[in-house]
């Protein structure tokens, strides 16, 4: 935290400049209306055909359709800047309009000048050639067509910085929370700025504490690469994914899309999206190897599970499975060839003849190629590559070729990639120390280790079920069989860009995956390394993971925004038990003291301790309330109970629930990464969290650090030593 005096908002005294603001506003607004007017009217888009015509109307329609929601705030922002001697004021927005007749244009922000607007610097290159000096940045905040107030972030004239930004900054924090995650293109921060626009085509790791951003920066970064100023690295929405850690928070970020203008991305789960890969909906994904850290108290076993859990999800494991399949699928070519008569249109008959030796040349050059859609395909391509040259097929015959040639390949192909699934083969090859030594490349130790069955003790599901640990495996042998990317019709294509949250719990593995399933330098990470809940899954240092990620930046975000003073220190209470990093900087805004809600075992002592708390929340003025249990029993229990204390709090306890606001109860797991205007600690004792064992502090901490602005902390008998009065 710093050490600074909390920033005490000035009363708001109107700035000279105030009328002469609100009378561009109005112009602006005016401009925005008749230039969509004009759009609207196909009277005024006459092409020289009815096609052109027509073709102009519809562009005018989706231009008009796309500036009106922006009329009622048409900018937030502005520069005055100096350019070759000239001055000038530019506005910033979150939607660009050049007003053709007249002086009322607006930049958008995330064009290469609106990042001026957020940055510190003060000057730069402009695209024409000269130098470019800021003269001043303001925020203007504008609602319904109204200019409400105008605030000065940096002003040469007065003498530099004005302390503005921040200003306007604890104002915005100050808001309650919402339903859905907020963007923050009016009060983005220079250090967040210049995260979001690493150079498109990089791929970006931006390492951040906890509400410091990371996850909004990541979708604005998203947002920025949409734009047409990226050139050959523009992104397009409906070709990029979202991997959030489960489906409530997916659906809750979802929410700021819209607010971005992006529309058709996939945000979805890591699971979702590889059971979807395997073609395996119905599968259900385990952790057993989180069970056994929690439940098991022998300290060799659980080393054991952590080592082999990392060694699953090392990126060698790639060339490990590579390899493995060029020797499976080669055994399986042996002896097998083709020989299948064929007539090509005006010929005699012949017989297509491909040895079993010549298969193997071609699996040779379908390995070196690599397909994106899998070796499967590529064998296909390759044979009927082979074919067509060898019988020497004029193009307008091989159609009528091919389709006779089909069934043999296809059965061909059936008994060579025959009973290798993704799944069986992943278990096939952990089972097999043989085949897991040919590529060379894992120890003689490490081959044992993967002998070994430290989970052995923990109950597997009834249904067909994976664990965590094994799916990026499975990903790979379905990335090297079937392929790996994104679905058009029947082809596959890499994604134009992929954004992961939570990046700290993807195994090295993972990241090799998706660099193949993405186009190169297309892939965001967000992440903290010191939040890693799952250190068995994920990387050990960014080291490991920009090993996967050619040319990959690391870039930190130092600030945390979510939470006033009181909740960020006792947050910085419990992580200093674990997080030997620096401790980083809160935004200083001030709010209630921490609330402490005990009472002595009782029947219903807890319902009733919960029911208080959520009245005094209430009472302080909060609608978006959220009591966080340890487990999804403990909320349905609790939720059920508390309507006997007038107190109805919906539960989300599985991944199919939404959060739409109000008042929630949910266990810990499903909340991380949701924040409330207030939040309430149920069972916040060491009984509940185990004082002991570092995950439970963690997940003290993360129920601890959800509310923005007010938080109780609840127990019948002690609270827990971390979080006690201190
Ligand atoms: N520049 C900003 N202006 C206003 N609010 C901001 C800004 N940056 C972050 N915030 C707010 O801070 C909160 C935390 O943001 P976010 O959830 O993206 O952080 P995070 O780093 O992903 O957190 P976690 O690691 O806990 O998931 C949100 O309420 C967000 O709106």
């Amino acid at each position: 935290m710093s050490s600074r005096a909390p920033v005490r908002l000035p009363a708001y005294t109107p700035h000279p400049d105030f009328d002469h603001e609100s009378d561009h506003l109005d112009g602006t607004v005016a401009a925005m209306i008749r230039q969509i007017e004009f759009w609207e009217n196909r009277d005024n888009l006459m092409g020289a055909d009815l096609e052109t015509s027509i073709i102009l109307g519809d562009e005018a329609g989706e231009h008009a359709a796309m500036l009106s929601p922006h009329v009622k705030e048409p900018y937030f922002g502005s520069l005055k800047v100096r350019v070759g001697g000239r001055e000038q004021t530019l506005y910033i927005g979150r939607h660009g309009f050049r007003d053709v007749k007249g002086p009322y244009t607006v930049v958008s922000w995330d064009s290469e000048v609106g990042s001026l607007f957020y940055s510190d610097v003060l000057g730069w290159t402009p695209r024409k050639g000269g130098t470019g000096v800021i003269r001043r940045r303001r925020q203007l905040d504008i609602t319904q067509k109204q200019l409400l107030r105008v605030t000065d972030l940096y002003d040469e004239d007065a003498g530099g910085d004005t302390g503005g930004r921040e200003e306007v900054l604890l104002r915005r924090l100050e808001e309650g929370s919402t339903a859905g995650m907020r963007d923050v293109v009016e009060t983005l921060q220079p250090e967040q700025n210049a995260a979001m626009r690493a150079p498109a085509g990089t791929p970006v790791i931006i390492q951040g504490a906890a509400g410091s951003g990371k996850t909004t920066i990541g979708f604005h970064r998203l947002a920025w690469l949409t734009n047409s100023d990226r050139g050959v690295h523009q992104v397009r929405p409906e070709a990029s994914m979202v991997l959030m850690p489960n489906k409530v928070l997916a659906a809750y970020a979802g929410r700021i899309l819209p607010e971005l203008g992006l529309s058709g991305v996939n945000v979805t789960t890591p699971e979702t999206w590889a059971v979807g890969l395997l073609g395996l909906e119905k599968l259900e994904v385990t952790d057993r190897t989180l069970s056994l850290l929690l439940t098991d108290r022998d300290n060799t076993r659980r080393a054991l599970a952590w080592r082999r859990a990392k060694l699953l999800g090392d990126a060698r494991m790639l060339d490990v499975i590579r390899t493995h399949l060029w020797t499976r699928f080669n055994a399986a070519i042996t002896g097998r060839g083709l020989a299948e008569p064929v007539e090509v249109p005006g010929r005699d008959p012949v017989t297509l003849s491909i040895t079993d030796t010549d298969l193997h040349g071609l699996l040779r050059d379908v390995f070196a190629a690599d397909p994106l859609d899998g070796y499967r395909a590529g064998l296909k391509r390759a044979i009927e590559a082979e074919a067509l040259h060898r019988l020497n097929v004029p193009e307008d015959a091989e159609t009528t070729v091919l389709r006779q040639l089909g069934t043999a390949i296809q059965a061909l192909l059936g008994r060579v990639f025959a009973s290798t699934t993704p799944v069986t083969e992943t278990r096939r090859l952990l089972a097999s120390p043989e085949a897991l030594a040919v590529s060379g490349l894992l120890t003689e130790r490490e081959i044992a280790l993967l002998q070994t069955d430290p989970l052995s003790g923990i109950p597997t599901s009834r249904r067909a079920s994976a664990d965590v640990i094994e799916i990026p495996l499975m990903l790979t042998m379905q990335a090297f069989m079937g392929g790996i990317g994104r679905t058009v019709g029947r082809t596959l294509e890499v994604f134009d860009h992929v954004v992961l949250d939570e990046a700290q719990d993807y195994s090295p593995l993972l990241y090799a995956l998706l660099a193949r399933a993405t186009r190169p330098g297309h892939v965001t990470a967000l992440g903290d390394l010191n939040q890693g809940m799952h250190g068995y899954k994920g990387p050990s240092t960014w080291e490991a993971v920009q090993a996967q990620l050619p040319g990959a930046q690391v870039l930190t975000l130092n600030r945390t925004y979510r939470s006033t003073r009181q909740i960020t220190q006792l947050g910085a209470r419990i992580a200093a038990t674990y997080n030997r990093a620096a401790q980083v900087q809160g935004v200083d805004r001030d709010g209630p003291e921490v609330q402490r809600y005990t009472a002595p075992p009782a029947e219903a002592a807890e319902l009733r301790l919960l029911a208080g708390a959520v009245r005094d929340a209430r009472a302080a003025g909060h609608t978006n309330i959220a009591i966080v249990t340890r487990r999804g029993v403990d909320a349905d229990r609790l939720s059920a109970a508390l309507r006997d204390h007038d107190t109805d709090a919906q539960p989300i306890t599985t991944q199919e629930h939404r959060y739409t606001g109000g008042l929630v109860i949910l266990p810990v797991n499903l909340a991380k990464g949701l924040e409330f205007s207030a939040a309430i600690v149920a069972s916040a004792n060491a009984e509940t969290y185990d004082e002991s064992t570092e995950y439970e502090r963690r997940l003290l901490y993360v129920s601890a650090s959800r509310a923005l602005h007010w938080l109780a902390l609840v127990s019948v008998g002690e609270l827990h030593p971390l979080i006690r009065e201190p």
